[in-house]
């Protein structure tokens, strides 16, 4: 037998901190090794694979305007952050053989490409992975709301969350041992009872494209496989009707 994946194009979303691993601050050399290993399973899947990456593991805007800075400044500095997340991205996906190219929102001429939404499509259509840095390129966003606008536009059939928790609970697992993993949800569910996915301005952008996410946990080793192969992982976010067709 040969499953064949049930996402054709993805759009992934790395946090900054899931990179950290046992390091404390900035980048685990061991983290990065084996998100690519995993990446690579899926390229020689056929899919094809964009990713987000955050800063957080570094700097965020919001915290060093509450430290004193200028927050557009803050801002900034983050998303340089991501690009330097991408840059070891890069790096690692290269020394794992996987074809990758990094794409900023700011342009950095001579550290990598600026963004290019026909040329990211074409290098995806090629099976290259493409890494989108520099978030939107706008202060006050965030990198979720960089994966759900880059997920859009490359009109990937999901955005794939990685978090550190199985998926999306009935309550924050970290404070409440009672809570409980929820398999699916519609996006009215989620905000309704105000369940913590992404920032608002995220997820409603993903809600009004019929961008379906699916929150896993990336520390929890083949995760990513099984939500590619379309296996009950993480939990599914989408609209009622695509949900009662999914098992
Ligand atoms: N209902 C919930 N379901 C899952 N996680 C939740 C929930 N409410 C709060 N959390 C917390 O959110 C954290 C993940 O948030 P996330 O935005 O993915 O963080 P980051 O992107 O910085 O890794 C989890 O570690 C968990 O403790
Ligand atoms: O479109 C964007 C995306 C990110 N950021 C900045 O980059 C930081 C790092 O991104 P994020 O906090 O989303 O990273 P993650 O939580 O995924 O590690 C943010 O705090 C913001 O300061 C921004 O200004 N605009």
């Amino acid at each position: 037998m040969n499953p064949k994946p049930e996402y054709r194009r993805v759009l992934l979303k790395l946090s900054g901190e899931a990179l950290v691993g046992d390091e404390g601050f900035g980048i685990d050399p061991k983290v990065l090794d084996r998100m690519a290993t995993e990446i690579k399973e899926l390229v020689e899947l056929g899919v094809q694979v964009g990713i987000v990456i955050g800063g957080g593991n570094i700097f965020r805007g919001a915290g060093l305007a509450k430290a004193g800075m200028n927050r557009v400044v803050g801002d900034h500095m983050g998303m340089l952050a991501t690009t330097m997340n991408g840059l070891a991205m890069r790096d690692a996906l290269h020394r794992a053989y996987v074809n990758a190219r990094l794409m900023s929102a700011i342009e950095l001429s001579g550290v990598c490409d600026t963004y290019n939404w026909a040329e990211a499509i074409s290098l995806l259509k090629e099976g290259k992975v493409v890494i989108f840095a520099a978030g939107t390129g706008n202060p006050f966003f965030t990198t979720d709301s960089a994966a759900c606008l880059r997920g859009i536009e490359i009109e990937a059939d999901a955005v794939l969350k990685a978090t550190k928790v199985d998926g999306v609970y009935t309550d924050d697992p970290a404070t409440n041992p009672d809570a409980v993993l929820l398999n699916k949800l519609t996006y009215q569910e989620v905000l309704e009872k105000e369940l913590k996915v992404m920032d608002l301005a995220a997820f409603t952008l993903a809600r009004d494209h019929s961008l379906p996410i699916r929150v896993f946990n990336m520390n929890k080793a083949g995760a990513l496989k099984n939500v590619i192969m379309g296996e009950a992982e993480g939990t599914l976010i989408d609209h009622a009707e695509n949900l009662s067709e999914t098992n």
